[in-house]
């Protein structure tokens, strides 16, 4: 099964994620993230922070999601081990489509296209809301600023998630990030647990 945690730059995934892996410690998930720590990962953080070329940018992501399927993704699903990914395809999809506005004719179907025939969705997706302007209240504390952390990027960006999850309401879980992460966390452990217990219980003769 393959879980994904959504949301804009701030909107606490790393968080909740560290909170996961203490609460589901006896599920053996792998906890994983796009962009990865491959070579390929480096290269989209340079790509990143040069600001350069969108298209190169997009293009670096798309590599570094194919590297994180073949080493990680696919190796532990044919386990079948519960995967957790902090950022996956949809997150491609939200943020590409605003960078790549105005620049390619219809970013959406030239994304689709790249991943056509060889990615996968997720099972199950957690989209963590927020207003944009408290997500960026939450990074301007730790620092420096990426060109994708600004409040009418990431507000645009989430429209993007949010119409996806209009298309495909049995896949995402809306959240509410403004309350505590304990209860945020709570609830995800929980549906987790629920979702893949009612999967094993599918697999039983
Ligand atoms: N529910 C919450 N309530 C209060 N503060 C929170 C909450 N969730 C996260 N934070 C804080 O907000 C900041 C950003 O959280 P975090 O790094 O988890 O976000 P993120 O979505 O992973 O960001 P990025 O996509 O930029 O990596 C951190 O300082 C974290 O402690
Ligand atoms: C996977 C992916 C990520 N991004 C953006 C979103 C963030 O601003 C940065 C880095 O991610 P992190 O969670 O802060 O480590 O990259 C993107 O634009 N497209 C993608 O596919």
């Amino acid at each position: 099964m393959l879980i994904t945690i959504e949301g804009i730059d701030g909107s606490g995934k790393s968080t909740l994620i560290k909170r996961l892996e203490n609460r589901l410690s006896d599920l053996n998930c792998v906890f994983t993230r796009e962009p990865g720590a491959t070579w390929i990962g480096k290269a989209v953080r340079q790509a990143i922070a040069e600001e350069t070329d969108p298209i190169s940018e997009a293009l670096l992501f798309v590599a570094d999601h194919a590297m994180h399927l073949k080493t990680i993704v696919w190796p532990a699903l044919d386990d079948g081990r519960i995967v957790i990914s902090d950022r996956f395809t949809d997150s491609r999809f939200a943020y590409q489509q605003v960078t790549l506005s105005g620049v390619i004719d219809d970013p959406g179907r030239w994304l689709a296209a790249l991943h056509e025939g060889w990615s996968l969705t997720p099972d199950l997706t957690f989209l963590l809301i927020i207003p944009p302007a408290r997500a960026i209240e939450r990074i301007d504390r730790e620092g420096v600023l990426e060109h994708f952390e600004r409040e009418e990027v990431l507000a645009a960006v989430q429209q993007v998630y949010l119409s996806r999850a209009r298309v495909e309401p049995e896949r995402f879980v809306l959240i509410d990030a403004e309350e505590e992460m304990e209860e945020i966390a709570s609830f995800v452990a929980e549906e987790i647990r629920r979702v893949c217990g009612s999967q094993e219980a599918h697999r039983q003769p």
